[in-house]
């Protein structure tokens, strides 16, 4: 049975209108970093309906409408799921890869925001089914290794999700490449998966270069983890 909204308490509609400004906003993100282009691609943020439990089963998540142009779409144009890609509140078609977003929240609780691109260099890494080799000290600080390639998958169920979350599990990166297909990226929140989706570009293309200039010199792995941890735990503002 869909539930609607209105069968939420105020907290959780609360939740999810300042999501729906959220992921309209990161939507803008992808075009303007240079990541999609016409419809391709979506962003969505888990909502927690029990934040005293903790991310569950039972969340719900926002996303974009299927189809739109990036210049269309406002906050009350966002889709509202459930984890079962249900329609819980929205006037229009939720994106065609809600199942595999949905997927990713139910299988892997720490994840609050996935996002979908088709951006060039790293699509082109897809094309080939080749892991991006971790030969820059920005590929270690943020994908703690190698981005790795996912299984060729078809969209309309949950295998798009299912490669996301059997190929994740084996890694530190919060990027994935699917074959033949782009990049899916995960974070602990939306605006996270969005910065690793412009990451994941940036050294896909970098990557690609130098291999047309020669072969890129790997990383020792002791320095690849260190590199990890003093970005994941040091860097910036704290
Ligand atoms: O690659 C796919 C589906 O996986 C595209 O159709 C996708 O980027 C955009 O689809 P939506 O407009 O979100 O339904």
């Amino acid at each position: 049975m869909t539930t609607t909204l209105d069968a939420y308490p105020q907290t959780v509609r609360d939740a999810v209108a300042q999501a729906r400004t959220s992921v309209s906003a990161l939507h803008a993100e992808l075009p303007r970093w240079g990541l999609v282009v016409w419809t391709a691609g979506n962003v969505s943020q888990r909502v927690v309906v029990d934040p005293a439990a903790g991310p569950g089963p039972d969340d719900l998540l926002v996303i974009k409408p299927s189809g739109v142009t990036y210049d269309e779409l406002t906050p009350e144009s966002m889709v509202v799921c459930d984890l079962g890609a249900n329609l819980v509140d929205g006037t229009r078609a939720p994106s065609s890869d809600t199942a595999a977003h949905a997927y990713v929240y139910t299988h892997m609780p720490e994840v609050g925001g996935v996002v979908h691109t088709h951006s060039t260099y790293a699509t082109a890494w897809a094309a080939r089914a080749e892991p991006v080799p971790c030969v820059l000290t920005m590929m270690a600080d943020e994908f703690g290794g190698p981005i790795p390639i996912g299984p060729f998958a078809l969209i309309g169920d949950d295998s798009i999700g299912r490669g996301i979350v059997e190929t994740l599990r084996e890694s530190r990166s919060p990027a994935v490449l699917m074959r033949n297909h782009g990049p899916f990226t995960i974070g602990k929140d939306a605006k996270a998966a969005v910065k690793a989706a412009v990451m994941v570009e940036e050294v896909a293309r970098t990557v690609h270069i130098s291999r047309q200039l020669g072969e890129p010199l790997p990383i020792e792995q002791q320095h690849v983890d260190s590199l990890y941890a003093r970005y994941q735990n040091v860097y910036g503002q704290h």
